[in-house]
């Protein structure tokens, strides 16, 4: 077999992609830098050992970062396969995967199947409230991370307990600590996202029927793996240890959700004879883009050292513009934006643009800016639309319907719309439930039926409201779900939400609470509706489904509504299209984390000084100067830095030091004028077609913008030079 032959995708290999492709070593090691074509190297795999090795979809899983990667990689391998066989393929995140052999075969590590998933604010809650009974000095959000640490370790090495300031901390009310956040977790039936992990491996190390018939194994992203997801990949590859990884050591960002730099190394002493394949051509960025980009992580001494090589043509050098202020940087940012397009003769769009952020704090000046000009954007990651105050509500009403136990979750809303029960009161309450091993809603019910009397002091007017407005509804609707209730055709997940919503007068609610601000809110509420209606419509049960093993039963997991709310807590946020409502383009907001893995056109960095990135907060510096490079490597044709001068606080700012140990040759100090040879590189850079000049002077007379192409100086007349760091003055 040769390039030439077979299905179309291997035609676009390059010869060492080719090779990774159809090595024949059962362990492959793929490890490149970026825009290295590993993705695509991946997905091309998959179709390899189902079209020529043979392997059956269903005996092949693939683990990816994130649901939109595992979206585009499903849909990808299907368009090279045909025939729909992609669909049998089970593939997701770590966490979906384990999700649903959890919900397949969990019953025999003792799990309830209608487990929920507890996400960070259930934890962050439950965590609180333990450390404040316990009245130890241990601090939450430390007692979370050593929590959630130590499951993540999997059976690497030993956990070293330490707080913010480095100093050891007292071990045994830490280990008081998970225990107590464990059997609550277990009271509530919830799992958080590292139990999904660990109750994997506890189920996959005791009956490994459950996936005898895994042949291959593939994971995206390797990099970024913890100890324990490098557990769970040994176990699903149990069988026939056939692995292929692909990653990057420079792009390894997550050191603090535990990601473990060595899993590299243990694989290759646990799979002796893995083909190692290194992958040296971008394909994705012009050479100005890439050198600079490779200056920055080049400076870290330490690193796994791989040759990258640009395949795209020079283009022109990134941009470090240093503005007086956020404001002015914001101004910038999308006039550039603006100038961009038009003098492209709209060859650059909207959705070509991405700002990469390193928190999502930064973003409100860039919002402001954009919404003024009107243009539409989205955002992605660290800004999420489940966690707004009127969605998280509903899903609370939702999980507790689902789920009576979770005690959070009816903590959070048992006073939502208000029904005249304060906080003390909702405290005591929970105090008593936990003392008393029952739960919240178990508790509350008991005392409305005339069964048993709480102890806290519950008013009359209260103990109605809730018995009237919380209990009887949501226990009508939960049964109105089932199939089996007699009450005619089960309720469906949009006709519960619909339900639910007239239930609590929602809309009256948000108006009553928000005022003014009360329309955008409802404009969320609607379009949560619309995504549950885009779930029914598309989620299948056979999307989930495992294949059947011989003499080993699985559990169904036909529940629609448990499936839309694990399917909501693993979403990293909801998934947008490019488009936004009305077909129109969309500039991207990204945090850096988000952007892992995706490309743009053109990429924005602002905020680029040291207590931005690296971050203030961070302790590890060569993790920060890892984000940058990753948010750096985005960018296709063109990449923009910039640096406000002064920020809200009153503070003089001081430009990234990792960008300050750059030549300032390797920069422009503003935008490029876009006369016709740099756009014509542009448009090579990215495959495009320019349009003829005449139409560019036409739509650029349209809009009467600047006169030659060039960046309008007037409001951001910072030269460079003044810009560098106070250091180098
Ligand atoms: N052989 C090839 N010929 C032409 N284009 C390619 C080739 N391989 C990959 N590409 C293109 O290069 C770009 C980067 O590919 P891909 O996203 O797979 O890289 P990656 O190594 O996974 O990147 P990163 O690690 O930065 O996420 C994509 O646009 C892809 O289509």
């Amino acid at each position: 077999m040769s390039l030439t032959d077979g299905n179309a995708i291997f035609k676009s290999l390059n010869k060492a992609q080719y090779r990774a492709v159809s090595s024949e070593a059962p362990t492959v090691a793929i490890l490149a830098g970026p825009g290295s074509g590993k993705t695509h190297t991946l997905t091309s795999r998959v179709v390899w050992l189902i079209d020529h090795v043979g392997i059956q979809p269903q005996d092949v899983i693939v683990a990816t970062f994130t649901n939109k990667a595992s979206n585009e990689m499903k849909a990808r391998i299907g368009n090279a396969l045909g025939d729909g066989r992609e669909k049998g393929i089970i593939i997701g995140t770590f966490h979906s995967i384990a999700r649903r052999y959890l919900v397949k075969y969990g019953q025999r590590i003792g799990l309830d199947p209608k487990f929920g998933i507890a996400d960070d604010s259930d934890s962050r809650g439950v965590i609180t409230r333990i450390c404040k009974r316990l009245d130890t000095h241990l601090e939450p959000p430390v007692a979370r991370a050593w929590i959630s640490k130590r499951k993540a370790k999997g059976t690497s090495d030993e956990l070293a307990i330490k707080d913010k300031k480095g100093q050891s901390v007292e071990s045994r009310a830490l280990e008081q600590c998970f225990q107590e956040y464990q059997s609550q977790l277990e009271r509530s039936n919830l799992l958080d996202y590292d139990d999904l992990l660990v109750r994997c491996v506890e189920l996959l190390r005791k009956f490994p029927q459950c996936v005898s018939n895994i042949q291959t194994v593939l994971i995206d992203e390797y990099q970024d793996t913890n100890g324990v997801q490098y557990d769970l990949m040994r176990l699903f590859a149990r069988k026939q240890r056939r692995i292929t990884i692909v990653g990057d050591p420079d792009q390894s960002i997550y050191g603090w959700r535990s990601a473990e730099i060595k899993n590299l190394h243990r694989l290759l002493r646990d799979y002796p004879g893995t083909d190692e394949i290194s992958l040296e051509e971008n394909y994705r960025s012009s050479s100005c883009i890439l050198d600079t980009s490779l200056k920055v992580i080049q400076q870290d001494q330490e690193r796994y050292k791989k040759v990258l090589l640009p395949v795209r043509d020079k283009g022109t050098r990134p941009v470090l513009r240093k503005l007086k202020n956020s404001n002015d940087e914001a101004d910038w940012i999308v006039s550039e934006i603006k100038r961009i397009r038009m003098l492209s003769g709209n060859m650059i769009d909207f959705d070509d643009f991405a700002i990469l952020l390193r928190s999502a704090a930064l973003s409100r000046q860039v919002e402001s800016t954009l919404g003024r000009e009107g243009i539409a954007y989205r955002m992605v990651g660290g800004f999420k639309f489940y966690e707004r105050t009127e969605i998280k509500i509903l899903l609370d009403y939702m999980r507790i319907i689902h789920q009576p136990d979770n005690n959070d979750a009816l903590a959070r809303i048992i006073n939502v719309p208000k029904r005249g029960i304060g906080d003390m009161t909702i405290k005591a309450l929970l105090e008593e439930a936990e003392k008393s091993s029952m739960s919240l809603w178990q508790l509350v019910e008991k005392h409305c039926r005339g069964q048993r009397r709480a102890k806290t002091n519950i008013r009359q007017q209260t103990e109605n409201a809730l018995s009237g407005s919380l209990m009887k509804p949501l226990n009508s609707l939960r049964e109105r779900l089932r199939s089996d209730a007699g009450v005619g055709t089960p309720m469906n997940l949009v006709e519960l939400l619909q339900k639910l919503i007239r239930d609590l007068k929602f809309e009256d609610y948000l108006e009553a609470t928000y005022g003014a601000e009360y329309e955008s809110r409802w404009a969320n509420v609607q379009e949560f509706v619309t995504l549950a209606e885009e779930f029914m419509r598309q989620s299948r049960v056979d999307d989930e489904a495992l294949p059947t093993i011989d003499g080993f039963a699985q559990a169904t997991d036909d529940d629609l509504l448990a499936r839309f709310l694990s399917n909501v807590s693993l979403a990293s946020d909801k998934q947008t299209e490019d488009k936004g409502q009305e077909g129109k383009p969309l500039v991207t907001i990204s945090t850096i984390h988000a952007a892992k893995g995706l490309e743009w056109p053109v990429v924005f960095i602002p905020a680029v000084y040291n207590g931005s990135i690296p971050h203030i907060r961070a302790d590890d510096q060569d993790e920060e100067r890892r984000l940058l490079y990753v948010a750096m490597t985005r960018a296709k044709a063109l990449l923009y830095l910039s640096c406000p001068q002064n920020i809200a606080t009153g503070k003089t700012t001081e430009l990234s030091s990792f960008i300050d140990l750059l030549p300032s040759s390797a920069f422009l100090p503003k935008g490029p004028s876009f006369d016709r040879p740099v756009m014509s590189s542009v448009a090579k850079i990215l495959g495009r077609e320019l349009p003829p000049d005449n139409i560019i002077y036409k739509v650029s007379r349209m809009r009467q913008a600047t006169a030659h192409g060039r960046e309008n100086d007037r409001n951001f007349s910072t030269p460079l030079r003044a810009c560098r760091s106070r250091k180098s003055q």
